[in-house]
């Protein structure tokens, strides 16, 4: 059963899109992880499925997918190529996009980046999750983190340098992140500009993480770091972030790239 996919990436971060909108897809985990095998299978930091939208208004469902096989309800960089995808598609220069965290308005900018609303941040110990109550603010452990979730758990270290980069693996899968979470570092260059690397929950590190920026930011502004309009960069380049004192909103403008379409034969990967 020969389907086609869509290999796409923001910044490096890159992506398998599987098109379900036409029939379901027999994925699994251990299929996904599969897909997602740098050498035995397509290779990907997350596999993203298309679905029919039931939530109103919205153009499309979209589910997440790590290369472990676990699921994430946000990807903000896939979010900007699932918009690209469909104004590629449709022409709709305005898609929106429901995940399992919320439904996501998206707008085309003149100059071919994509702005993805990714909604309000959850700040609450309970929302991020985290599995005590604790101030998200200052997460009791070393190196004194805050903590929120974009639709997806976000722990951020603000630090001066990247060597604890290499701690990402045990702090993600750290007791007090019963869902586990994924890992920021930011490096704070101004009020308007951070450096940030982020293990990522699933996947490791990545060379992007839309939705780890969004709540850097989020993360910085709460402690008096940041302005509510940030420059991130990242190694695979830079997004721009805005939290929105209005609306509450994170607002992530950024690059949305194909590097190539194909087909697969998904019964030639194990279930
Ligand atoms: N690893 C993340 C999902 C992908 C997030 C990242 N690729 C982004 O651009 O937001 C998680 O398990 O929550």
């Amino acid at each position: 059963m020969l389907t086609s996919f869509y290999k796409m990436h923001g910044l490096g971060n890159d992506f398998v899109i599987l098109d379900a909108r036409i029939g379901a897809l027999p994925l699994t985990p251990d299929r996904i992880a599969a897909l997602a095998h740098r050498r035995r299978g397509i290779g990907c930091d997350q596999l993203v499925t298309l679905h029919p939208p039931v939530a109103p208004g919205a153009d499309v469902f979209v589910r997440f997918f790590n290369p472990d096989g676990s699921e994430a309800g946000a990807c903000g960089n896939a979010s900007r190529c699932v918009a690209d995808l469909v104004w590629r598609q449709t022409g709709n220069a305005t898609p929106v996009l429901q995940t399992s965290a919320g439904v996501l308005p998206t707008r085309r900018e003149p100059d071919g980046q994509v702005t993805v609303d990714m909604g309000a941040p959850r700040i609450h110990w309970q929302e991020v999750p985290l599995a005590a109550a604790v101030d998200t603010l200052h997460l009791p452990l070393p190196g004194d983190p805050a903590a929120a979730s974009m639709g997806n758990p976000h722990a951020t270290f603000f630090v001066p340098d990247f060597a604890m980069l290499a701690q990402g693996a045990a702090l993600e899968h750290n007791p007090i992140f019963p869902d586990r979470a994924n890992i920021g570092f930011a490096r704070m260059d101004s009020p308007e500009r951070m450096r940030l690397k982020v293990h990522e929950r699933g996947a490791g590190v990545t060379e992007a993480c839309g939705s780890g920026a969004c709540a850097a930011v989020v993360n910085a502004v709460r402690r008096g770091l940041a302005a509510r309009t940030c420059t991130v960069e990242l190694d695979g380049g830079t997004l721009r972030i805005t939290w929105s004192e209005q609306t509450n909103h994170v607002l992530m403008t950024g690059p949305a790239t194909t590097a190539f379409e194909g087909t697969v034969d998904l019964a030639a990967y194990p279930q």
